[in-house]
C-alpha cells in the first residue's frame, strides 16, 4: 500500500503487461527503474497470474512496496483447472482486448479515489494489451506501448498489413504452413521490407502469418496493435539497444518517431528483490550445482515459459543433448509435453537416472543468474527475446531452436547478423543436436568472440553515456513532465 504521507504531486505510473512470463518481467523491470526515479507505481497483474505468484512464492499476498503497489484484473478465460499449466497464448490475447478496458478504466477511476494515492498520471501498457491506449486517451491521460519483442521483430509485426495488402498472407494452400512441405513458399525473398537484413524470408516472419484464414486471430490482432494502437500512443518503448537494431529502430522511427530504445532491461543488481515475477517456483540448486562445474563448461538449455514439445521430439532431444558430452543444466517445465491435450511428465523414462552427475534437470531457475554464472558457456534456447537478450547480455554464444511468434526472426539476427547463434532445425533429430551442442561448446571460435564483444556493446549501452542510459533518462523527464 501507499503512505499516507506520499505528497500527492508525485508522477503515478500504472503498468499493464500482457500476462505471460516474457512479457511480465522486462515491464516489470522498468517499473522499477521508475519506482528508483521516484515515481508511484502500480503495476496490474492478471487474477490467474497473482494467484500462481502467490503459489511460486508460498505466500498469502503478494507484496509491494513503499509507493509500488499490485492490483489485478481479470483476464477474461475461464479459471485454469490447472494453475501451473501454460495459458492457452492465443485465446488470451483474444480475451484479455475483449475483456479488460471496462476492468481497466474502473482501476484508474478506484486509485483516482484512493486516499493517499497520487492521481494516475501515465499509463504504460504492452504493446499486446495495445487497446489499453485508447481507454487512457478516453480519460485524458497520456499513454505509451511496451513492446517486448526485439525490433526487428516489432518491424516485422509492422508489416503484417503489408503481407495481407500484397496478397501473400492468407497462405493459399494448407501445404506451404509447415517448414517440410511448404514447395519453397516459405522461402519467398521479402526483399521490399524496408529496415529488415536484405535477404529476409518469409519464414523468418512472426509465424502467426503462417495461416490459410483470412480472419485469422492472430493476424487480425497484431495489425490492430500496429495500425491502431500504436499510432495513438504518446511513445513506444523497446527492449533493445541502438548498437545492435540501428537499422530496424531506423525504419521503426520513421514511422512511430517517438520510440525509446532502453534495453537490455536487466535485473541485476537486483533493486528490491523481494518484488519478483516467477510464476513458477524457482529451483535454488542451480548455483550450487554451477559452482561445481568448471569455466565455461556447462550448456544451460530452457524453451521459455511458453513452448510445448512433442514427447517424441523431446525424447529425442533429450538423447541428443546428453550424447554431445557436456555437462548441462536443462529447464524443463512440468507441463512442457502435451499427450493428446493431456499433460504428462516430460522426460523419458530412466534419463534422469543415466545423466546423473552430469546433467541438472529443474522445473525452472533465475536464468540471468544462470546465464550470469561463470561455468555457464552456452545457451541452447528457444529465442524468446528476453532469453536472447539476456544471453546476448551475458556475453553466452546460442543455440537458436526457435518454436513460434518472432523467435523465428530473433533466431536468423542472432544467427546471420549478429554472429553469435547457430540454428536448430524444427525437426532435429539427436544427431543434429550433438553436433550442434558439441559445435557450440568449442573452445575459441567466432561465435564466442562475437558474444564478448555484444556483451561489451550491451553495458556500453545501459552505463552512464550510453544510449539506452540516455533514452531512459529522457523517457522519465517526458512521462514525470505530462504530469505536471
Ligand atoms: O527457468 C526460467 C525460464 C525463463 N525465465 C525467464 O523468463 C523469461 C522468458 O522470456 P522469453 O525468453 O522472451 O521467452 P517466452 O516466455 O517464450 O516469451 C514470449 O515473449 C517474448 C517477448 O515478447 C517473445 O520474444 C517470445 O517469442 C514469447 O514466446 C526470461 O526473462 C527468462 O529469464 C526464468 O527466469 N527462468
Amino acid at each position: 500500500m501507499a503512505s499516507s504521507s506520499e505528497p500527492a504531486a508525485k508522477p503515478h505510473v500504472l503498468l499493464i503487461p500482457y500476462p505471460a512470463q516474457g512479457h511480465v518481467n522486462p515491464l516489470l523491470r522498468l517499473a522499477k527503474a521508475l519506482h528508483l526515479r521516484s515515481f508511484h507505481v502500480t503495476f496490474v497483474h492478471t487474477e490467474h497470474n497473482h494467484g500462481r505468484l502467490l503459489r511460486s512464492r508460498g505466500t498469502g499476498a503478494v507484496e509491494g512496496a513503499d509507493g509500488f503497489r499490485f492490483e489485478t484484473i481479470p483476464d477474461g478465460l475461464p479459471p485454469a483447472a490447472e494453475l501451473d499449466a501454460t495459458q492457452d497464448i492465443w485465446k488470451l490475447c483474444e480475451a484479455t482486448r475483449r475483456t479488460c478496458p471496462g476492468p481497466v478504466r474502473e482501476l484508474i477511476q478506484r486509485l483516482n479515489r484512493t486516499e493517499g494515492v497520487p492521481p494516475v498520471s501515465c499509463v504504460i501498457a504492452d504493446g499486446a494489451m495495445g487497446f489499453v491506449v485508447h481507454v487512457a486517451k478516453e480519460m485524458g491521460l497520456p499513454a505509451y506501448l511496451f513492446f517486448t519483442p526485439s525490433a526487428c521483430g516489432f518491424l516485422a509485426y509492422l508489416n503484417f498489413d503489408q503481407l495481407v495488402k500484397r496478397g501473400y498472407v492468407p497462405f493459399k494452400d494448407e501445404s506451404c504452413l509447415t517448414n517440410k512441405h511448404d514447395g519453397g513458399y516459405l522461402d519467398t525473398a521479402l526483399d521490399w521490407v524496408t529496415g529488415m537484413i536484405s535477404n529476409i524470408r518469409l519464414r523468418d516472419f512472426p509465424t502467426f502469418i503462417r495461416t490459410t484464414d483470412a480472419d485469422d486471430v492472430m493476424v487480425t490482432i497484431n495489425i490492430k496493435q500496429c495500425e491502431l494502437d500504436a499510432p495513438a500512443a504518446d511513445g513506444i518503448v523497446l527492449n533493445t539497444f541502438d548498437d545492435l537494431e540501428s537499422t530496424a529502430l531506423a525504419a521503426i522511427r520513421a514511422r512511430l518517431p517517438n520510440t525509446f530504445t532502453i534495453g537490455p532491461l536487466v535485473s541485476l543488481p537486483p533493486y528490491l528483490p523481494s518484488l519478483a515475477s516467477s510464476l513458477w517456483k524457482e529451483d535454488s540448486v542451480c548455483t550450487r550445482w554451477l559452482d561445481q562445474q568448471a569455466d565455461g563448461s556447462v550448456v544451460y538449455v530452457n524453451f521459455g515459459s511458453i513452448t510445448v514439445v512433442a514427447r517424441e521430439q523431446m525424447a529425442e532431444f533429450a538423447r541428443g543433448l546428453a550424447g554431445a558430452g557436456s555437462p548441462f543444466l536443462w529447464v524443463v517445465r512440468p507441463d512442457m509435453v502435451r499427450d493428446g491435450g493431456e499433460t504428462s511428465t516430460p522426460l523419458p523414462e530412466g534419463f534422469v537416472e543415466e545423466v546423473a552427475g552430469r546433467g541438472l534437470m529443474v522445473g525452472w531457475c533465475d536464468q540471468e543468474a544462470v546465464l550470469e554464472h561463470r561455468a555457464t558457456g552456452g545457451f541452447l534456447t528457444h529465442c524468446g527475446w528476453n532469453s536472447t537478450l539476456e544471453s546476448l547480455h551475458a556475453g553466452v554464444p546460442m543455440v537458436c531452436w526457435p518454436f513460434f511468434a518472432e523467435q523465428v526472426t530473433n533466431c536468423r539476427y542472432t544467427c546471420d547478423e549478429w554472429g553469435v547463434g547457430l540454428e536448430l532445425a524444427r525437426d532435429a533429430g539427436r544427431e543434429e543436436v550433438v553436433a550442434a551442442v558439441r559445435e557450440l561448446m568449442a573452445d575459441g571460435g567466432e561465435m564466442r568472440r562475437k558474444a564478448a564483444e555484444w556483451k561489451n556493446k550491451a553495458e556500453k549501452a545501459v552505463a552512464v553515456g550510453g544510449s539506452s542510459k540516455g533514452n531512459l533518462e529522457r523517457f522519465v523527464k517526458e512521462i514525470a513532465r505530462v504530469n505536471r
